[in-house]
Parts: C-alpha cells; structure tokens; sequence
C-alpha cells in the first residue's frame, strides 16, 4: 500500500477516495490511517475521503490538538436568542425543510442541525436520546462547528469545502467526537455567499448510508426557497438540459434585473457555465441571444437556449411583476450579509432587537393564516411606502443632502427601525450620486470572517472558498455612489482601523495582497447603539467616530411623533389603504394611535399590512384585529374618549371643547367646533364616497342609521332649519 504524505502531498481526488460514508468495517482501517497520519503525517491511499484529509492538514494548521477535547464556550440563554433573532430568516425558511427531516431523525436515532454561516449551531431537533448525547459532545445550539473551533466535522468542513461532507466515526478530528457520523450540505444564498449549513447527524455506530444524499436534496430545497420572495421585480429563468425538470428542485435559477444577472444558484450557474463571478456581468441576452423579448414569453413552454458547449438547454422565464421605487439603481443596492428581500425586512430581527414588532408581526401573521380568509389581496403588496418626514426631517434631509453632495461623511442615530435606511437611500435619490450605486453594508450581519473579503474585496485565491478571479469588494462597488454602513457600532476594531485608512487614503487594498485601487463613495453611518458607551469602553476607535461623525442626524421613534393619529392615517393613504376602500374604525385609529411603538416605522407599518389583509368584508377593521398585546398597551396609555366616534381630522388638542358626553354616550355633536368638525366630516365622506351613505359611513367608521340619524340631528341644529 503507498502513502499520501502530509502536509506537503498535493491530495488529488484519485490518490484518494471521496466516497461518501466509509462503512463500519472500514472505521479501523481509519483508525489505523488516523494514528500513522498523527504519527507520521501519512496517510495509506484509498482509506479517506479527499476532503477529510484536507481537513486534517488545516487542522495541523491550525494547531488543534486532536486527544484534547475542544475549547467550548456554552452560551447563555440571552445570546442564543440573539443569534435566533440574528438568522430568523434563514430558520424561517429552513423550518418546512427541518420538520420533514425532523421525523426521520427521530424514527432513526439521529438529529437535524441548522446552523449560520460560520457553523454555529442555530437549531437541534430529532432523537431525544441522541440529542443528550450529542449535548454531551457539545454538538447543541449557540456552539461553534466551524473547522477551526471543532477540528474535522461535517458543518465545519462542508463550510470550508463549500460542499456536501460527510465525517464518520474517527474521521473527526477530536477523539472526543468519534462517537458521531455526520452528513452536512452548505447552503448558499442567491448571491453566493454562504448562508448557513444543514446537517443530519447519528450515533457513529450505525450505518447512515443516504445521510449525505439526504442533505444535499433537501438544501437544496431551502436553496430553492431563497428565491421565494425578494425577486418579484426581476426576470427569472429556471433552466435544465431537460425540460421536464423545470419546475422540480433539480431545475438551475437564474436571476436578471434590467437584463443584468443579480442572483443564481449553483445549478443554474453551471449550467450555463459560468460560476459566481459572473453576477452583476452576465446578460441575458448573452443567454437568449437577445430575441425574442423574454417578458412576452411567459405563458410559453421551456425555450431552447444554447448549452456552453453548443449542448441544447431548457429554460423557462417568468418576467418582473412588478418594480420598486429607484429601479435605476437596484442593480447597484446590495445588503451584505442578507438577500436582497432582507433588506427591507430584516434589520429588526438582526438582534433580536425590537422583538415586540417581531412577535406583533408573526403573532398577526398567523392570526392572517387562522381567520377565515377575509380578504385575498393585500392592497399594500408591492407598494413602497413612501417616507413619511416631518418637517424637521424634511430639513435634515435637505442638509444631508448638501453634505452628502460636499463629500461629509453622515451619522445617523435612532432606535430600529426608526428609518435611518429609509433616510439613507432618500439622500441618495435627492443626491448628486443619485445615479451611481447605493451600497447597503448591514455590518451585524456580516460573519466575522468574512467581513474583511466583503467590503474590501480580494485577490484570486486570496484563501478557501474565494472566487476564481477575486472579488471587488463592496466598497469599491459603492464607487461614485453611497456607501450606507448599516450598524456601524457593530464593527470589528479591526476593521475599524482598517475602514479609518480607506477614509483617510481614498483606495482599498483588496486582500491577498492586491495593488490599492483609488475609491470615491459618499458615507453615511448608522447605528442605534449609544456610540458614547462603546467609545468609553474602548470598543470603537474614537478616531473613526470623529471621521464618521461629522455630521448626526437623529431619526426620532414614532412615540415621540407630535400627533401619531395622523401619522397612522397618512401611512394608511400611502399603503393603500384609502384607495383599496378600507377604513380604520376610529376605535381601532385611537388604539393605534396611543400605543408606543417600540419598533416604530417597521412595526407600524407590519402592523397597518396586515391589518389590511384582515377587514372584513365591508371594509372596516375593527379593533378586535388588533394583536391583543397592542390592543391592551395601548388602551392603558390611551385616555378613554368619547371623541373616538369620528374619523375626521381633529385639530390641534387645546383648541378641543372638551365634549359633553350624551345620553346614548357618544359625543354630543352640538357641543361648540365640534358639531362643526363632525358636519364637515359627514359631508366630506359623503362626497368622496360620490354620494354613497353607506360607504360614507364606513368611511367614518360608523353604521349607516347612525349616519343619517346625525345628518338629521345635525341639520336640524343649523341656523335657518327647523
Ligand atoms: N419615514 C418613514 N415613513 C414611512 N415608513 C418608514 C419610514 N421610515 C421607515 N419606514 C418603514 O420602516 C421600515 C424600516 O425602516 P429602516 O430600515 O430605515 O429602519 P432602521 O432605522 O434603518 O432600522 P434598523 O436600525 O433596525 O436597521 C422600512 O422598510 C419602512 O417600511
């Protein structure tokens, strides 16, 4: 038998086997290859899979001390949730996926593990009894599975491989973890980047023999499912070599705004043989030879298209449904770190923080999902809010703006989602930039170790895992436009030294030892942590803090927004609201209106969709729609108020006469300005609704009898009548 020796031994697929699983009796012929490996650094051909014994040279790299157990550090309960909070969308997904997986597992002794992008374990579920004994390996939520914390293991090695990996028994690395046999598939987000591992893991006593085919199927599954949602407004062409495949989670995924490829899968990439690198360059033209106009081709079967290789491929394109607002420069806003869908939704479950929109959201969410269905279009999808300023942030913006355009960098401070991105990318559009890119950096977002390759991009095979012919870089993606460094508090110190020399040179050094490229980006920071107390503790370079803080803007949370009622009404017009004939009862418009808002713009806005989704039939939401939670906060804040029977506008409070309540307990609409508010507000309904009472009514939120009854009461109160 002749040997690959280590660490030197250029390992080549066929000086060893990649076969998945080693079966049980070849566990000794392991044991012997392991002891000759530590021993010797050699290894006998045929025993190992290529990419463990990779694995086992970066292990030697990295020092790890394979008879020791390994250096964990058990998570409190506190940052478990944070990193919940952290990946929520990636759960999310994967849940459908991991519940089917769920009871297999557990009809054969093994667990399904979810983990993030750098191998922390988000999720265990299966075999209780296995689970105890995993526990006891620390393979459990919060515990890092990367390579170079855990040695040789399934998730940390598919992590690196960027592959489906198995590790049997005494493949491990740590003696400790020989009690596993392991079969993880990485799963990569539409953009390429890694999003998180799926793992299926047993007593290594048993045979797993379709583990690894398992896991590689079913992230492919939750792949799939990252398309789901974000790409509305793109073109999307599903492809395969057969056409019967399309539309199965074999087919390969290809997506295009304006024309311009922005996100794929892997499948789709090789079937067209290009790989990530071609995101953000490859046309489609280049794929369809530019006729016929693939948005008319949409309701046609599969499309022939020409392989790489002359080969004949399938592919079927659905055109955009719809666009958002700035489409010019959508090609250009990319959030680091997250789908593009994310970037609308995410940043308040990045932390957990505001978990009170998070609940409200999921909990109204599935009350949509448990009520009869009342309403089967949601009059706010595809809308774009348009931001709701005051006049005080109409003025920061027009002085941001200024600054922005005279090259001063901008830091925006505000609770989340307060709408410092909002603010953010407006400046953008009412800047002299306005027609380069907008580059969205969520800098909590970004795993650690990726976060130096993303922003400043890195030379062709600048390490593992790196493209072939580098990457740019976000950074230097921002030239000529804007770069928004989202959570900025966030940062690494050392990143922030080496953000502070970008500032200071204009040019960006790529990893791996690239020549400095020169930049031009207009900054603007945010961040809503109190950048005081991480200066004082040392934890952001106060340096940094005076070049990114030039100018601060602070967003204000919607509590203290001087008159909350209106502001409900205008984000009701502006989602839809009005048009698609739905009104808030003016119950439901007080409670609204009195409650805090503790995840202000985000939460509202969360809030004011679904309640969209959930009125009734004639199109008045009622306050028994609101989440309970809401509903009782805000009762206690509010004072009661006989005012509530009218949805007109009221005036400023202190010119109010404090109502007379009357005998049937509704405001007594004769009581001074008030008869007249009320006058107007019937008349006025009653116009817009084109001389319709009954939907004049809904429109105050109001029956019709009682409508009428008012009308009557009301006229006769008026001069001249009887
Ligand atoms: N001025 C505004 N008017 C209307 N809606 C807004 C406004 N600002 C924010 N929103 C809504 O709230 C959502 C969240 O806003 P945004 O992402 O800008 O908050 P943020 O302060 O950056 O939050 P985080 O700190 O969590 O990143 C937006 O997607 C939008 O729906």
């Amino acid at each position: 038998m002749s040997d690959a020796s280590v660490p030197h031994a250029s390992v080549s697929d066929a000086s060893v086997s990649d076969a998945s699983v080693p079966s049980a009796s070849t566990q000794d012929a392991v044991d012997v290859a392991r002891r000759r490996f530590l021993n010797e650094g050699r290894v006998p051909h045929g025993v190992l899979a290529a990419s463990i014994l990779r694995s086992w040279q970066r292990c030697v790299r990295h020092g790890l001390d394979a008879c020791r157990r390994p250096v964990v550090d058990p998570p409190g309960a506190a940052e478990l949730r944070h990193l919940h909070g952290q990946h929520e969308r990636l759960r999310r997904l994967s849940r459908p996926e991991l519940e089917v997986l769920y009871g297999d597992a557990r009809r054969c002794g093994s667990v399904v593990i979810l983990t993030g992008p750098d191998g922390t374990v988000l999720d265990l579920v299966g075999d209780p009894s296995f689970a105890g004994r995993a526990a006891r390996v620390d393979l459990r939520p919060g515990v890092s599975w990367s390579e170079t914390a855990t040695g040789t293991n399934a998730i940390g090695t598919a992590l690196v491989e960027r592959r489906p990996v198995a590790v049997h028994g005494r493949e491990h690395w740590f003696d400790h973890h020989r009690i596993l046999a392991c079969a993880a598939a990485p799963l990569v987000d539409p953009r390429g980047r890694l999003a998180g591992v799926l793992d299926l893991s047993g007593p290594a006593t048993d045979r797993h023999r379709h583990a690894l085919a398992l896991v590689r199927l079913v992230a492919r599954q939750i792949e799939h499912r990252f398309f789901a949602d974000g790409f509305a407004h793109c073109t999307v062409l599903r492809l395969h070599r057969d056409a019967a495949l399309i539309g199965t989670v074999h087919e390969g995924i290809l997506v295009f705004d304006d024309g311009c490829l922005v996100a794929a899968d892997r499948t789709g990439l090789a079937l067209v043989g290009h790989d990530w690198a071609a995101l953000d360059r490859l046309c489609l033209d280049d794929l369809t030879g530019g006729t016929p106009d693939p948005a008319a081709s949409s309701d046609d079967g599969p499309r022939r298209l020409r392989g790489i290789d002359g080969s004949v491929l399938f592919g079927r394109v659905s055109p955009p449904h719809r666009r958002p607002v700035g489409r010019a420069a959508r090609r250009d806003t990319v959030v680091a770190g997250e789908t593009a869908q994310e970037a609308s939704a995410a940043p308040a479950r990045r932390h957990g923080r505001a978990g009170d929109a998070v609940t409200t959201a999921t909990t109204m969410a599935s009350a949509a999902a448990s009520v009869p269905h009342r309403r089967a279009v949601d009059p706010s999808a595809g809308r774009v809010v348009e931001p709701v300023l005051g006049d005080e942030m109409r003025a920061a913006l027009a002085r941001t703006v200024r600054l922005v355009d005279a090259g001063i960098p901008v830091l925006l401070l505000g609770e989340t989602g307060s709408g410092k991105e909002v603010f953010a990318r407006r400046v953008h559009a009412e800047s002299g930039r306005s027609g380069k890119p907008f580059v969205a950096v969520n800098c909590a977002a970004l795993p650690e170790g990726l976060i130096e390759a993303e922003l400043f991009g890195y030379e062709a095979g600048a390490f593992t895992g790196a493209r072939r012919d580098g990457a740019k870089g976000l950074l230097r993606r921002a030239d000529g436009g804007i770069l928004f460094l989202d959570e900025i508090g966030d940062m690494p110190l050392v990143m922030q030294s080496r953000l502070l020399r970008v500032l200071q040179d204009k040019e960006v050094s790529p990893l791996g030892g690239g020549r400095p490229v020169p930049v031009d980006f207009a900054l603007i920071c945010a961040t809503h942590q109190p950048l005081g107390a991480l200066l004082a503790a040392g934890e952001f370079r106060q340096d940094l803090y005076f070049r990114i803080a030039q100018y601060v803007v602070e967003q204000p949370p919607v509590r203290r927004h001087p008159d909350r009622r209106s502001l409900v009404r205008t984000l009701w017009r502006r989602l839809g609201g009005d048009d698609a004939g739905l009104v808030l009862a003016p119950e439901t418009e007080r409670l609204l209106a009195a409650y805090e808002w503790p995840g202000n713009f985000r939460q509202l806005v969360c809030v004011l969709r679904t309640l969209m989704v959930l009125s009734d039939a004639d199109g008045v939401v009622m306050p028994d729609l609101l989440p309970a939670d809401l509903r009782a906060t805000a009762a206690g804040a509010a004072a009661p108020s006989t005012l509530t029977a009218f949805a007109a506008p009221e005036p400023p409070h202190d010119s109010v006469p404090a109502p007379r309540p009357t005998g049937d307990g509704e405001a007594d609409p004769q009581s001074g300005g008030l008869a007249d508010q009320m006058r107007r507000a019937m008349h006025r309904a009653l116009e817009e609704s084109g001389g319709n009472v009954s939907r004049a009514a809904r429109r105050l939120g109001i029956d019709r009898s009682t409508y009428y009854r008012r009308l009557r009461r009301d006229d006769r109160g008026r001069p001249g009548r009887a």
